[in-house]
């Protein structure tokens, strides 16, 4: 990570916020801190906190960059927002955000795994779990993943990035509740091409990294997001036949464009 972001990040948040870097991905450096933006009582305890920045892009002009950083800064919050009202499902708080220099403040979700698998998300715990992959515990989670994706799209929401770094596990108990992170792509969407979209693009994350179990897996994910549906009477079931046609359709479509090359 470049020392310079780091620079400026310290000085935008003023020295009494400390910061640790977590990650820089394509479009947003991720840090942690244990302060919280309004509460400064919260400091000495062992509450933590993301904040995710999205630097300037020197590649385009300033004022269609500092548009740009803004439109998606404002996107991601108000998705946060609006889909932490929703009853079940389970996604960051959002704390603050400063659409205008690009900062958003979250509630941090998740825990470093055991034995060096890293940080809790749905990729690392399957890897953990690499030697009992048909555990009752692994099909419980991908039951409730593929539960999480169902209120998701249910509601008309799409995510546009689902990969398994893009859903954090929290032990719940015994278990882990899977919550859905990076809503940068995200969307109010009742179109079922995205919502077969978002369906391909996990299926095909498990398939590259999780091949042996895949099948599996993904079985697992869809009976929890069919669940969701069924769940809703008439009305439900004819929705979740209009979304697996499309996702068969994608899924196809797919795999033309790999065969072609
Ligand atoms: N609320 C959170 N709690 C804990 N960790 C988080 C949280 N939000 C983000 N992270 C960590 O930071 C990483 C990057 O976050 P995010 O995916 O939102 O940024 P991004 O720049 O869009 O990433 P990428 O370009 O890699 O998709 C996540 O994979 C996760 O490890």
């Amino acid at each position: 990570m470049t020392q310079e972001f780091i620079d400026k990040v310290s000085e935008y948040l003023t020295q009494d916020i400390n910061i640790t870097p977590i990650s820089q991905g394509a479009e947003a450096i991720v840090f942690s801190t244990t302060t919280h933006p309004y509460l400064p009582e919260t400091k000495g305890t062992h509450e933590k906190y993301i904040i995710k920045y999205r630097p300037p892009k020197r590649y385009r002009h300033p004022q269609i960059d500092q548009a740009l950083t803004k439109h998606r800064t404002l996107n991601e919050s108000r998705l946060l927002a609006k889909l932490h009202l929703i009853p079940g499902l389970c996604v960051p708080q959002l704390i603050a955000c400063d659409s205008y220099n690009g900062y958003i403040w979250l509630e941090f979700l998740g825990e470093d795994l055991p034995e060096g698998y890293g940080f809790s998300n749905l990729k690392n715990f399957l890897w953990m779990h690499d030697k009992d992959p048909y555990s009752d515990l692994v099909a419980a989670t991908l039951h409730k993943v593929g539960r999480q994706i169902g209120l998701l799209h249910w509601n008309d929401y799409c995510h546009g990035d689902l990969t398994s770094s893009n859903i954090v596990l929290v032990k719940d108990g015994a278990g882990w509740m899977p919550h859905l992170i990076d809503f940068g792509l995200g969307s109010v969407s009742n179109l079922v091409e995205d919502k077969g979209v978002d369906l391909y693009v996990l299926e095909r994350a498990i398939l590259s990294t999780h091949s042996k179990h895949a099948e599996r897996y993904n079985a697992w994910i869809m009976e929890g997001f069919e669940a969701v549906y069924l769940e809703r009477g008439a009305k439900g079931t004819k929705k979740l036949k209009e979304v697996s046609k499309r996702f068969q359709e994608v899924r196809l479509r797919g795999r033309k464009r790999s065969m072609l090359g």
